[in-house]
């Protein structure tokens, strides 16, 4: 059905990982229609992002954050959508600094310095390890490989495959991971729900950092790691066997804002 009136929206970016925001605090949107959020996503018969986010109301916390995948199914946690989110709250004036927000994977603090968005992940205690890679959940699922050379890899190809291939219809997000330096990381990351690689993925680079640290490839647990849209940063403690105060940290912009007809 095609409404009457516009539909304002806000596109940000955090390391190239794009996102339509809506504030939706008045519940306007319908968040059943699936067809409507693909279009908006789509990059050429819409905004163009990797996924919407919908900022809404909530009880316990400053707001609460609903996300979508391009393909216009709700999934689960999104990193860098979470900190562009943090970013869009702070413009609209619902927060000032700080924030602490509810998503799919509970409640999530956020402190912004210099523009640079910095934001608490869930604690994470099991990590599997198999013959050539790891999987881990941080929010949303991953495996995570080592390569040799990062740059050369057919992230979309290798990654469809081993998404379906090896995680079935319900799938995991793919990491393909080169050490740098000893704190060092470059990684490329195929998503589920994008179903292609994406520039940057906040969850799968956290992945990525407890994946390294786990296996003893690194020692710092301060790790930086880029991404072929810009650098991101991820701290932890490790604490028994579990990894907790994970964060992830970087910028996250404005990219433009509109109206749409729908
Ligand atoms: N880009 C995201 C991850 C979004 C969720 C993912 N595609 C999934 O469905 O698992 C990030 O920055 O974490």
């Amino acid at each position: 059905m095609k409404r009457t009136f516009p539909l304002q929206f806000y596109k940000y970016q955090g390391t190239g990982n794009d996102f339509i925001m809506l504030d939706n605090r008045q519940q306007f949107f319908p968040k059943q229609n699936t067809k409507l959020v693909a279009k908006l996503c789509d990059r050429k018969f819409g905004v163009g992002a990797d996924g919407l986010i919908l900022l809404e109301n909530d009880n316990m916390s400053d707001f609460k954050m609903v996300y979508y995948n391009s393909d216009g199914n709700e999934s689960t946690m999104c990193g860098n959508g979470g900190r562009c989110l943090v970013a869009f709250a702070k413009a609209i004036g619902i927060i000032s600094n700080e924030a602490t927000f509810n998503a799919i994977d509970g409640i999530h603090h956020a402190k912004i310095i210099d523009g640079i968005v910095g934001l608490s992940m869930n604690d994470v205690d099991n990590i599997i390890e198999k013959r050539n890679h790891f999987y881990l959940n941080t929010g949303s699922p991953h495996h995570v490989q080592m390569v040799e050379e990062v740059a050369k890899l057919d992230v979309q190809k290798d990654g469809a495959k081993l998404r379906y291939g090896l995680y079935g219809e319900k799938g995991s997000n793919i990491n393909f991971v080169q050490q740098t330096a000893e704190n060092a990381f470059r990684v490329r990351t195929y998503e589920r729900g994008v179903e292609d690689e994406t520039l940057s993925c906040g969850t799968g680079v956290t992945a990525v950092a407890l994946a390294m640290h786990f296996s003893k490839r690194t020692t710092t647990n301060n790790i930086i790691i880029a991404t072929e849209g810009g650098e991101l940063k991820v701290s932890f403690d490790l604490v028994g066997d579990g990894y907790t105060n994970v964060e992830l940290t970087g910028p996250a912009d404005l990219v433009f804002k509109g109206e749409i007809e729908w």
